[in-house]
């Protein structure tokens, strides 16, 4: 399983979280990476855990005022990124446009999209995965997987019949090692979870926590 945790606006040390993330990395089978500001991505990365951006724009290098440019995320140690999260939602033509620039940047990419439906769509423009993330559920601590298990089959579903390359993840309210089990028996590859670890006093106990059953 791919455990995301992504780190969003939180007030927590990206540095702390990153050094047990790489930490409880070395004790699973399960893939463990942190997607942290932008601001932060350099000094996450040189922790040596696997680093993830949470949004690049829809561009190349040139006038481009405030905007994240793929190459720049890949340089500061970046090895993939988020795309149209909930929390920063994209038109279908600038997802397709910030794939390309992550793929052109060498960046794996994961698409989030609300429902099974978009979730067709997003895998329809081939990005290595899409993420089921229903918003309601969002920072609610209620697990997806057990909240709308539904919505992950039929997520997985959508996918598949669109191109079965396209991995599926799941997130909202994850953050026990039950709540990851149950979304791998719905079919997911893995999970996307922020608030369980990010505002967790004890990260790498949260951590081990979530890993403890893979
Ligand atoms: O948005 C999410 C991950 O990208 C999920 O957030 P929570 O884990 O806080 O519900």
């Amino acid at each position: 399983m791919f455990v995301l945790v992504n780190l969003k606006t939180y007030p927590c040390d990206p540095v702390a979280v990153a050094e047990a993330v790489r930490d409880v990395n070395e004790t699973t089978d399960a893939r463990l990476a942190v997607a942290p500001q932008a601001a932060h991505l350099e000094r996450v990365a040189e922790t040596g855990a696997e680093t993830w951006a949470q949004h690049v724009d829809p561009i190349e290098h040139g006038s481009n005022t405030g905007h994240t440019l793929a190459e720049s995320v890949a340089d500061a140690g970046a090895v993939g990124t988020l795309i149209n999260h909930s929390e920063q939602r994209l038109k279908l033509a600038d997802i397709d446009g910030s794939v390309r620039a992550a793929e052109r940047a060498g960046l794996e990419t994961v698409v989030c999209a609300n429902n099974p439906a978009q979730i067709g769509a997003a895998a329809a423009l081939e990005p290595d995965a899409v993420a089921v993330e229903p918003p309601e559920l969002i920072g609610t601590g209620t697990p997806v997987s057990q909240a709308d298990p539904d919505i992950v089959e039929d997520a997985v579903d959508a996918a598949e019949s669109v191109d079965d390359d396209v991995a599926v993840l799941c997130g909202a309210g994850i953050s026990t090692g039950d709540d990851v089990v149950a979304a791998g028996d719905l079919g997911s590859e893995g999970v996307l979870l922020a608030s369980g670890v990010a505002k967790a006093d004890d990260p790498t106990a949260a951590l081990e926590d979530l890993v403890a059953p893979l």
